[in-house]
């Protein structure tokens, strides 16, 4: 029997991450190939027609999961009824900025958005915080929807996981998906470490630690720490925007993870408050 629909909240729609999040979305990388979808996108009046626009090409591209579309600039009718909220909208940081520069904007988008989904979310609603200072505006959510239990709230910390997993992956040149069990600690900044302490690889002879098929610890205590901190800059600088499929792609990631599960002996990275 067909599953019933899945009702995701993207709020940003209309933005750059949004619009390589929504059809992942909606082709079921977030939440399986079994799972249809019906999308929510709020975005601001003035992304009004840019927001009905990527409706548009939602429904050009003919996704079958897809089982309706709601976009919106009226935060009441994007959250009612959510089971899942990704919350991207807001302001990214330019070249030069730290993420917290961006704070003063952006808290207070958290602190309205949290009353619209606390009164009309789905009860078990599932947040996920992407937009930046993401960690501090999920603690705001959190205080500002105080009946949505405190494990439901999380922010994105799996795009840093991900970053670490492509670094050893290149380093050691072994695919991505045999690397697992890095660890993020501490916010999403340039003042996050990034641990291989429990991170292995699949070889063909078994399991074997990070640390040692890299053996260069100053590498690993030095360069590859710094490159994990400094990639979203890196990322800006070369792009004079910041990162976007990858943040989108995280973003599935964490969703999948957290709803689906990860294999037996794989850990995987949540920003949570708890
Ligand atoms: N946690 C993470 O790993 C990452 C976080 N980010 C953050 O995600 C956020 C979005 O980035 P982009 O998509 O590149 O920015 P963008 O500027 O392309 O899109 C943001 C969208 O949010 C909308 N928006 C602004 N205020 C809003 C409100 N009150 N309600 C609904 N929508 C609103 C804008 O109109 C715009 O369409 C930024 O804060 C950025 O720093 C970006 C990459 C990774
Ligand atoms: O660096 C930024 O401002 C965007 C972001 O959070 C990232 O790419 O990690």
């Amino acid at each position: 029997m067909a599953k019933d629909p899945v009702r995701v909240l993207v709020t940003g729609a209309a933005g750059q991450i949004g619009y390589a999040l929504v059809p992942m979305i909606a082709r079921g990388v977030m939440l399986g190939a079994d799972q249809p979808v019906i999308l929510h996108m709020l975005d601001i009046p003035p992304a009004a027609e840019a927001l009905n626009g990527v409706k548009m090409e939602l429904v050009d591209a003919a996704f079958p999961l897809l089982k309706g579309v709601v976009a919106t600039t009226d935060a009441v009718e994007a959250c009612t009824g959510v089971n899942v909220a990704v919350m991207v909208g807001g302001f990214p940081r330019k070249e030069g900025m730290e993420r917290k520069d961006v704070m003063s904007k952006n808290v207070s988008i958290y602190k309205s958005q949290a009353s619209a989904l606390e009164k009309h979310a789905a009860p078990n609603c599932k947040v996920l915080v992407v937009a930046n200072p993401a960690n501090t505006n999920a603690l705001i959510l959190k205080e500002f929807a105080p009946s949505i239990p405190e494990k439901n709230i999380t922010c994105l910390t799996r795009l840093d996981h991900n970053r670490a997993l492509g670094q050893i992956s290149e380093r050691l040149s072994v695919q991505v998906s045999d690397v697992k069990n890095v660890i993020i600690w501490g916010n999403h900044s340039s003042s996050q470490y990034p641990d291989v302490n429990h991170a292995t690889v699949t070889t063909p002879a078994g399991e074997k630690p990070v640390r040692e098929l890299v053996a260069d610890d100053a590498w690993l205590n030095g360069e590859f720490i710094s490159t994990v901190q400094q990639r979203g800059a890196a990322i800006i600088k070369a792009r004079k925007l910041s990162s976007a499929l990858s943040a989108a792609s995280s973003a599935c990631d964490h969703i999948r993870d957290w709803v689906l599960g990860t294999p037996e002996g794989t850990f995987v990275l949540y920003g949570c408050l708890l």
